[in-house]
């Protein structure tokens, strides 16, 4: 027994020397040593799940980079682009690699046929008036409210409304009371932290949902709930038609063609939606008007703006997304809070095709991982979105990445475009929000998506 343990401790001391010699031996062969970035980087992944680096190109693990050039969104995701989503978008995904959806599929080919499918669903159309009285309500306590969570009531439920035409209901109350909020932050906890060694996906993914921590199950039976009523209902309705709605159109296209539209498909295109449009909208809604209450003065300007064109007889609730489109100084805060805080924290990641690339002058070999960090931080100033030297204009667009860029660029940008578009003047023109602590910094947990966690206001009516 003694001698089967004293085999088994030279076993492992050999494998984790011979380990460390590869790993020593990798980290000094790499063409790409002189590229900085955190020493352990060199040698593990593991460190990604910790720190920040700055710099034009950063190592972030031993075979990924972080990418600080316009130039550079062109090759990795321009339309055409053969880059494949980098291994770290695995972990969001189905263990099962023929159940992946349009966010998690990373064939180049595979993602560009399934977004066009889908593609017509997403030309953009709203709850403001739920959440306006909701806001007036609040408003007549005096009691404080989260922003943040508030708004995600508000996206959660637009989210849902866009895609099955139903709300989960949240702005009911402003609560999570499905629990919902908590298992999308599990899932994205997971994701991001696990996207990092996606090899382990398969094992994890089992094993937590073994343990009743599954953290999509509560919008994944929403959803197949929903799906099911619809159907039954567009079957009764045999021969007259269908809704004009987003899960009409795609139930209709499903039924046109079962096996081109799988209803895997159908199931995947709502879920992703729900996981994409719902936190993502209110992180960069939250990031609108956290800005604009930090800056009085840039408020005071949006509400002249919105005085100024606003038509006698009409409320600001009757502002079309055509109409919110013709204001400048909203559209650039919009513009600013969405380029100074985007909604994602971690890098676009791409595998650099075969032939390999070259970028800022360094050449990154087949198979490398290099992305783009959607994040460029700078101070919150809408007028520099307001110039008229085109040159300077599209330098700092360049920069503008919160939607990601070419062929995966966000499906459903229109929608929340619009869907800031209206909100935003109504919250401004209608009430004050006076934040409970002023003194404090804004406090925010990057989990892949980078959330807000203490814009904590008094509201009043104007
Ligand atoms: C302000 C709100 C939003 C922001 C900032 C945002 C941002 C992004 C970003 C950065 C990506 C990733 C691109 C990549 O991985 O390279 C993405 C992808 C995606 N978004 Fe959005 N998004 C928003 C709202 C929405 C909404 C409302 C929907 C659905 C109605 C949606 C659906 C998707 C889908 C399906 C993808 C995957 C697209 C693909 O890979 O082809 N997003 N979004």
């Amino acid at each position: 027994m003694a001698q089967l343990a004293s085999v088994a401790l030279v076993a492992i001391v050999a494998i984790v020397a011979l380990a460390s010699i590869y790993v020593v031996v990798r980290a000094i062969a790499d063409p790409l040593r002189g590229v900085p970035g955190p020493f352990w980087a060199r040698f593990s992944r593991l460190w990604y799940l910790r720190e920040v680096y700055e710099g034009p190109i950063v190592r972030i693990t031993p075979n990924e980079y972080s990418i600080d050039d316009p130039a550079a969104e062109k090759t990795i995701y321009g339309l055409g682009t053969k880059f494949y989503k980098s291994p770290w978008y695995i972990a969001s995904g189905n263990p099962d690699p023929t159940n992946s959806d349009l966010f998690t599929e990373r064939h180049p080919a595979q993602h560009a046929l399934m977004r066009r499918k889908v593609a017509n669903l997403y030309s953009a159309n709203t709850l403001l008036r739920l959440f306006v009285q909701r806001l007036n309500e609040v408003a007549a306590t005096g009691r404080p409210i989260n922003v943040q969570h508030w708004l995600q009531c508000y996206a959660f439920d637009g989210i849902g409304y866009i895609t099955l035409s139903k709300r989960f209901g949240f702005l009911d109350r402003c609560e999570d009371a499905r629990g919902m909020f908590t298992s999308l932050h599990s899932y994205l906890k997971y994701a991001s932290r696990i996207g990092v060694v996606s090899e382990v996906h398969p094992i994890a993914s089992k094993l937590l949902a073994k343990l009743g921590s599954g953290g999509m199950s509560h919008m994944m039976s929403f959803v197949g709930a929903q799906l099911q009523d619809r159907q039954q209902r567009l079957a009764e309705k045999e021969g007259g038609g269908t809704d004009d709605d987003f899960v009409s159109r795609i139930l209709a296209q499903h039924k046109a063609d079962p096996e081109k539209f799988t209803f895997t498909d159908v199931f995947s295109t709502c879920i992703t939606n729900i996981g994409a449009g719902s936190d993502k909208t209110s992180i960069s809604l939250s990031a609108v008007m956290y800005h604009l209450i930090r800056n009085p003065n840039m408020l005071a300007e949006l509400r002249s703006e919105l005085d100024e064109k606003l038509q006698p007889g009409k409320t600001i609730e009757d502002f079309s997304f055509q109409d919110a489109q013709r204001l400048p100084y909203l559209q650039a805060c919009i513009k600013e809070a969405l380029s100074v805080h985007p909604a994602t924290g971690l890098p676009l990641g791409g595998v650099v095709l075969s032939g390999g690339a070259e970028i800022l002058g360094v050449f990154f070999p087949a198979g490398t991982v290099i992305g783009i960090n959607t994040w460029d931080a700078a101070l919150y100033r809408p007028e520099r979105w307001l110039i008229n030297d085109k040159q300077q204009l599209s330098r700092i667009d360049g920069y503008y990445l919160p939607f990601g860029h070419g062929s995966r660029t966000c499906i459903g940008k229109n929608i929340s475009l619009l869907e800031m578009s209206k909100l935003v003047p109504v919250l401004v023109y209608r009430f004050d929000f006076d934040l409970v602590r002023p003194e404090e910094e804004l406090e925010c947990q990057n989990v892949w998506f980078v959330k807000q966690k203490n814009i904590n206001c008094r509201v009043s009516l104007r």
